[in-house]
């Protein structure tokens, strides 16, 4: 079985993360894990910190002459922020000594960990908060997620999102999208192609004109002092038939994947397939008609996102979340100091606007170490040659 832990602080002086349960035998490299770093960072709507942190993750263990051991691995990454010259956070995040002058932080953002945060750990400072429950973590979730990335890509299975919704700016019916989207999909790259072929600092979105209007309405927003949110969708090709289980509701891979995405800092909802617009048609427009090709089962459509009964059905699987806008923006929102129970106005620090192209990049990698267990689970093996010979060619 695949796991993975991260532990660290945002602004702390390094990110760290353990892999483990990945066969030996696997190709890894740290450029393919930057790859992916890379892309996390980009898009339009980041905030400052972006612009100055170049995550790389360093290999510490369990990969030698550039194939994995099968022992854990285990990853450091420095936060750029910590070390910076000017850098008041070693003074902030010191590990033992006395407080200082060292400033509280007791105003509590809406939707963000803030309040909960301080309620449920008792502390008198929103600062241990903030450090954990940034999505600065997602810089090594999407590190580790990367081994098990790769380990998919060895047999074939790809990953790509886009961003389908900005604020109110947004792509009309579902077959819209996947007129655009399985026909770039359809590439020897598979879903990869997604995001191979889209402009990586911009808002990673099918089609050019949208994502100017997104862009816009990002910029319009932005001077207004607000955030915003908006919705994307991740494919996943060459995904064998049979992963997953509809005999226990826990292996379920739906919900398997709904935990992943779910689980990730400021997601509030996932459809799989044609997901809440099921609940508005008839069957005939939703169930998808069986025929037999090439010597194998397939979809006449695949408006069910690839899954049945739990269970994948090789036919590519198509999952949408939705994030809700960035809870630190310029124009305050009323909250209570967590001392006086004063009625304030936030505070305003440095931050994304609108980060759906970076979320992206992190739906795709937390989904990578779902497939790859049930990958695992299904098929076994120590190392990477035992796997495939007892993995289905296609
Ligand atoms: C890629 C990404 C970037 C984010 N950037 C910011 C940010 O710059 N400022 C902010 O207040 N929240 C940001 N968030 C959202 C917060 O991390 C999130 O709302 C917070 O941890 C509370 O958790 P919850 O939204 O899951 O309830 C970001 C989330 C993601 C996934
Ligand atoms: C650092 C990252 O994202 C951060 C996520 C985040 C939050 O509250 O979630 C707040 C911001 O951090 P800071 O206050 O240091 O500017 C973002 O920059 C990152 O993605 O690597």
């Amino acid at each position: 079985m695949f796991r993975y832990f991260t532990a660290g602080e945002s602004h702390g002086p390094e990110l760290t993360g353990i892999a483990e349960g990945i066969p030996a035998g696997l190709p890894l490299t740290e450029e393919f894990i930057e790859e992916h770093l890379v892309r996390r960072q980009q898009g339009y709507g980041r905030g400052g910190r972006m612009a100055f942190e170049k995550d790389r993750a360093e290999i510490r263990s369990g990969v030698r002459f550039g194939l994995t051991t099968g022992a854990p691995i285990s990853l450091s990454m420095i936060n750029r922020a910590y070390e910076k010259d000017d850098s008041n956070w070693p003074k902030v995040m010191a590990k033992d000594g006395e407080r200082g002058d060292v400033e509280r932080i007791t105003l509590p953002r809406p939707g963000h960990a803030d309040l909960v945060g301080v309620q449920k750990y008792g502390f008198d400072d929103i600062r241990p908060v903030i450090e954990r429950s940034s999505a600065r973590e997602t810089a090594m979730r999407v590190a580790c997620c990367s081994v098990a990335r790769r380990f998919l890509q060895e047999l074939g299975i790809r990953i790509g999102g886009h961003v389908i919704q900005i604020g109110s700016v947004g792509y009309g019916s579902w077959e819209e999208v996947r007129s655009a989207a399985d026909t770039i999909a359809e590439s020897s790259e598979g879903a990869e192609n997604v995001w191979r072929t889209a402009d990586k600092s911009d808002v990673r979105c099918l089609d050019g004109t949208l994502s100017e209007q997104m862009r816009e309405e990002i910029k319009k927003r932005r001077k207004e002092g607000t955030s915003l949110g908006g919705i994307y969708e991740i494919l996943v090709t060459g995904v064998p038939a049979g992963l997953g289980s509809y005999v226990h509701w826990d292996r379920k891979l739906d919900g398997l994947l709904a935990q992943a995405i779910m689980g990730t800092q400021a997601m509030k909802g996932i459809e799989i397939g044609l997901g809440f617009e099921s609940g508005r048609r008839q069957g005939h427009d939703v169930h998808d008609e069986i025929a037999y090709a090439d010597h194998h089962f397939t979809r006449k459509t695949n408006r069910l996102g690839g899954l049945e009964g739990g269970v994948t059905t090789g036919m590519p699987l198509i999952i949408r979340g939705v994030m809700k806008p960035i809870p630190t923006m310029i124009k305050p929102l009323k909250t209570a100091d967590i001392d006086t129970k004063e009625e304030l106005d936030t505070r305003y620090e440095r931050s994304d606007v609108c980060a759906l192209p970076r979320a992206v990049v992190v739906a795709e990698s937390v989904i990578a170490p779902v497939i790859a267990n049930a990958i695992l689970e299904k098929f076994g093996g120590d190392s990477m040659d035992e796997i495939k010979d007892r993995y289905p060619s296609r």
